[in-house]
């Protein structure tokens, strides 16, 4: 639909997604996950104007009165932009961790459950994917907790990481859509919304600006050097196993940084979770400072029960122990 008026900051919203489409090349409809907030709806209005065919789907978390109505009010912004169809999908979000991550949760599953085997494509921005490099260099470990969110996980296409929240407000205030403002976004008892608000303003003033794409740019980079890491990984893992077991002498001549990702790939897929650098390090410790020492005990056995990694007759094994 070329209908849509051609100002900076539409095409620019309309460019990123042409390019995306460019890249991933999905065949057909395409799903617009859509929330009603200013980021999903450009990216609906860019998504209709760039492919050939846009299905909408909106979740209705059930979670404050009147959501079946904002719900409403998006699919019928949707069509309005000329998706084929649009469907609201209501979820019960049963709160077990935190009512955020159940929502979210909930949400995923509902999106994946109703895409039809078409790809779906979210509204993440540039400024989301700068909190969360920063949410995971505060909190998380490692390269792989600062890489940010891909711009394609299969079936998830986030085709606006590049671009600017202020710029899918702009095109939404260019097309005369009103976005949802959702509550929880200025709420500061969430952590995101401190960075959003707070931190990421402060460091911009302190360092001179730029931060936020600073900080995209640099979790870009990262995953691709981690992609490549995560090959070669996935690569000395299929070549050290021997059934269930690793075989030290295939691990010795690994660089460090691979053979720990090597632990980590095997070790999750044994049943480990929630695995930390430090056990990573004790279970590298097993080929690369061999003393005889015990298994390491990691995460993951559930209540009385741990799974132990140990090393004997030159093969590394992991097991489910009870305490
Ligand atoms: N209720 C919803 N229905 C459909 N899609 C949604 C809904 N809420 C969010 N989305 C999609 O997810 C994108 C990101 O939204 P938001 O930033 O609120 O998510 P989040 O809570 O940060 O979750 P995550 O970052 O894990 O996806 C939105 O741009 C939109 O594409």
């Amino acid at each position: 639909m070329s209908l849509l008026p051609e100002t900076p900051a539409i095409l620019e919203v309309r460019h990123a997604v042409r390019a995306w489409l460019a890249r991933h090349e999905p065949a057909g409809t395409v799903v617009v996950a859509l929330s009603g907030g200013a980021d999903s709806l450009a990216l609906t209005a860019a998504a209709v104007a760039e492919a050939p065919s846009v299905r909408a789907l909106v979740v209705d978390h059930q979670l404050q009165e009147g959501s079946d109505r904002v719900a409403a009010t998006a699919a019928a912004r949707a069509l309005d932009l000329g998706c084929a169809r649009a469907d609201v999908v209501p979820v019960d979000v049963t709160a077990s961790g935190g009512l955020e991550a159940a929502a979210r949760s909930a949400r995923y599953a509902a999106l994946d459950a109703g895409r039809g085997g078409h790809p779906v494509l979210l509204g993440h921005t540039l400024d989301d994917q700068a909190e969360t490099v920063l949410l995971g260099l505060a909190r998380g470990s490692g390269g792989r907790s600062i890489r940010g969110m891909a711009e394609y996980d299969a079936p998830w296409g986030r085709p606006l990481l590049w671009v600017r929240r202020a710029t899918t407000r702009r095109a939404c205030a260019d097309l005369a859509l009103e976005p949802y403002e959702d509550p929880h976004n200025s709420d500061p008892g969430f952590t995101r919304v401190r960075l959003r608000t707070e931190v990421l303003p402060l460091l911009e003033d302190a360092l001179g600006g730029g931060v936020s794409a600073a900080l995209a740019r640099t979790a870009g980079q990262l995953r691709e050097d981690g992609e490549v890491l995560d090959t070669l990984a996935r690569q000395a893992l299929a070549s050290a196993r021997d059934g269930d077991d690793l075989l030290v002498e295939r691990l010795h001549e690994i660089p460090v940084a691979v053979r720990r990702r090597v632990l980590r790939a095997w070790l999750l897929d044994a049943g480990a979770k929630a695995l930390t650098d430090k056990q990573l390090r004790a279970v590298d410790d097993l080929i690369s400072h061999w003393r005889g020492q015990g298994g390491v005990a990691v995460g993951g056995g559930g209540p009385g029960v741990r799974l132990v990694a140990s090393r004997s007759r030159g093969r590394l094994s992991a097991d489910f122990v009870n305490d």
